[in-house]
């Protein structure tokens, strides 16, 4: 068997190296020709996965990206081929989460903002939007979901619509690029929606670039507009627009998803899929291979319960180190793709454990996920 994997890929090597013989490609070299032979075609959201690239395959079983999204693999023809198609949904939902949940913290402190006071619209109600609502609540944040094919499809959780959504404190976008259809996604934030936030309301995209229109959010910029957007993810990526660069409050370089267990659990769920399709049995596992994490946090009793809670969750990740770096060196493609490439190991709460004594909310120190300290 020949598996192709995407070297951005962590632990592809120890998971895949028994199953066949491995091939490791770069999404800037690959091309048809080298993917002839292949059996299995592993990929992140760098490699579009289309019928040019895959004209030469001959003997191809399996295609799979380690990611949530799917945009960057036309569906459509590998169904048309038959090729059977996976990707890791859910594998990085708990780290955007996380990512939204850092943001608020340091969005309140710009903004002057009591965060326990402010109602969060989630757009998007899937693993990702599920994984944030579950945190939102441990804290006793209010929060709104607006997912209307989930809604459509008999989920019995509470819904709003999104005139609904437009009156919240924060709205946060985590739906898929969808195109067409009953509830398309693209350009869902357009100039118009845009100009309706006002200044105190923040705006954060953390699911795909073109959901925002980033021309029309320069122009408003432009204009005198004042608006709070938090941007992970950019049009045209790795070609952004860096004149809207120095205008959002919190940027970054698509890395939301990107702790070492989100990129991680995309590997380990395509190896289960790839020993299911081969019906060989899945024997290695994702703790296997991830470090543990041997510092432990510790409650500040001399600080109150929501300081507290800040400042563990920016002591794990705290998305104004990304911003900075972000907003000192983004200045080209290759420099939004280095960017992505070197990005630090990041951890997960749940790699942390947190010495919580006697403090009163120990509970939704856990229901965030960090793990029991001694
Ligand atoms: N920045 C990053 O690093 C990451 C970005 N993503 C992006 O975020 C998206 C969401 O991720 P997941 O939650 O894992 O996917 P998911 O597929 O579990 O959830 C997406 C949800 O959006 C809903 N939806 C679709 N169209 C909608 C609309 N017009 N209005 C409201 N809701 C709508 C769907 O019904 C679904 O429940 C992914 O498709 C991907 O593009 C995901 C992970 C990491
Ligand atoms: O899972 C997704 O969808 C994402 O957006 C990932 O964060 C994409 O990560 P890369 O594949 O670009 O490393």
């Amino acid at each position: 068997m020949k598996i192709y994997y995407e070297d951005s890929m962590p632990y592809a090597a120890e998971f895949f190296a028994d199953l066949g013989d491995c091939q490791v490609f770069s999404h800037k070299s690959i091309t048809a020709k080298q993917l002839a032979d292949a059996d299995v075609l592993l990929v992140r959201s760098t490699t579009k996965v289309n019928a040019e690239l895959l004209a030469h395959t001959r003997n191809l079983k399996f295609v799979g990206t380690a990611t949530a999204g799917t945009n960057h693999v036309d569906k459509k023809y590998l169904t048309e081929r038959g090729i059977p198609f996976q990707s890791a949904a859910g594998c990085n939902a708990v780290a955007v989460a996380e990512y939204v949940l850092s943001s608020l913290f340091i969005m309140a402190n710009k903004l002057g903002w009591q965060l326990q006071d402010k109602t969060v619209g989630i757009v998007g109600a899937g693993h990702v939007g599920t994984a944030l609502q579950q945190k939102l609540t441990a804290l006793g944040i209010a929060y709104q979901l607006c997912d209307p094919p989930l809604q459509d499809a008999g989920d019995q959780r509470s819904f709003v619509d999104m005139d609904s959504i437009m009156q919240c404190d924060v709205i946060t976008l985590h739906v898929p690029l969808v195109t067409q259809g009953k509830y398309p996604t693209a350009k869902l934030f357009d100039a118009l929606r845009l100009a309706q936030l006002n200044e105190q309301q923040v705006l954060i995209n953390a699911c795909r670039g073109e959901v925002l229109d980033n021309a029309g959010a320069l122009a408003l910029f432009e204009q005198g507009k004042k608006l709070n957007l938090v941007l992970d993810v950019w049009e045209n990526e790795p070609n952004i627009n860096l004149d809207l660069v120095p205008h959002v409050a919190l940027g970054t370089a698509h890395i939301a998803g990107h702790t070492i267990e989100g990129k991680a659990r995309g590997t380990e769920m395509l190896y289960q899929a790839v020993c299911e399709l081969y019906q060989v049995p899945a024997t290695k596992k994702l703790s296997d291979y991830l470090p543990v994490e041997l510092h432990c946090l510790a409650i500040k009793p001399e600080l109150s319960a929501w300081q507290n809670f800040e400042q563990l969750v920016l002591e794990v990740y705290n998305i104004a180190s990304d911003n900075q770096e972000f907003m000192a060196t983004v200045n080209s493609a290759e420099q939004f793709g280095y960017i992505r490439k070197h990005y630090p190991i990041r951890r997960e709460f749940s790699a942390i454990k947190v010495n919580t004594g006697n403090f009163a909310q120990s509970k939704a120190i856990y229901a965030l996920g960090f793990a029991k300290g001694e």
